[in-house]
């Protein structure tokens, strides 16, 4: 694999490949282009086979990618070929939605249960995941050694959460909730706002009609 360090945009780009080459049908290509791809997926060319280039020496001119080949290195760039743990905290709407949701495994995530302090909460099992009860967090993350926290709790609470999260071995953070998360050096948060892309969104219609 050529570089371990890709840009942020392109990283985003690498799904929307992968998903592209696995949905190849019944009679699928032995070999695939960068061009095709970009053509399918109405991209620019010039992104496309950049992109490619900088997760895989493999691709050969005249020739393209072979497929298979290509899907392996992506899952492995992404880490879908190796599942990292996660606990999720907050099961209420969001959160119960997300422990549903089985789609998680196919890249790379497993969430072990979710957390919650609502005593008519604890103790169900949504999609097959445990709802513990606050207490038993710290115990679970040092016996599993989960590195990722998804924090769905209320926006007032999630600072706590997270505090609790770090102070328990967790690494990597996914917040749902609207607020900024202060965390020390090392910590890596990913937040998840839905009104940002929303705003992205109606900022794009706006744009649109204002051309017309
Ligand atoms: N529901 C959505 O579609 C949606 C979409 C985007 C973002 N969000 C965000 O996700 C978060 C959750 O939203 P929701 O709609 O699921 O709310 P919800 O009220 O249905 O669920 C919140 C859950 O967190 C639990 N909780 C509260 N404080 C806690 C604490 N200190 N420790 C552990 N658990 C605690 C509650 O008992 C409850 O079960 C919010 O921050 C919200 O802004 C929700």
């Amino acid at each position: 694999m050529p570089s371990q360090c890709v840009s942020k945009q392109t990283l985003q780009r690498l799904p929307t490949y992968l998903d592209y080459l696995k949905r190849q049908g019944t009679d699928p290509p032995k070999n695939i282009s960068a061009t095709a791809i970009a053509d399918a997926l109405n991209m620019n060319h010039v992104v496309v086979r950049k992109d490619l280039a900088s997760i895989s020496t493999s691709g050969r001119p005249k020739v393209g990618y072979d497929r298979v080949n290509l899907i392996r290195e992506l899952e492995e760039f992404l880490g879908y070929d190796n599942a990292d743990d996660a606990i999720l905290v907050g099961a209420g709407k969001l959160g119960r939605a997300l422990l549903s949701y089985d789609g998680f495994l196919q890249y790379g995530l497993n969430i072990l249960a979710g957390f919650d302090t609502d005593p008519k909460a604890v103790n169900l099992e949504v999609g097959g995941k445990p709802i513990l009860p606050m207490e038993k967090l710290e115990d679970l993350c040092e016996r599993t050694r989960v590195r990722i926290g998804i924090i769905t709790v209320p926006g007032d609470y999630a600072q706590a959460v997270c505090n609790l999260l770090i102070k328990s071995g967790i690494l990597a953070v996914w917040n749902f909730a609207n607020v900024h998360l202060d965390v020390p050096e090392g910590i890596l948060v990913q937040n998840e706002n839905m009104a940002v892309s929303l705003a992205l969104l109606s900022n794009h219609l706006k744009e649109r009609f204002s051309t017309k």
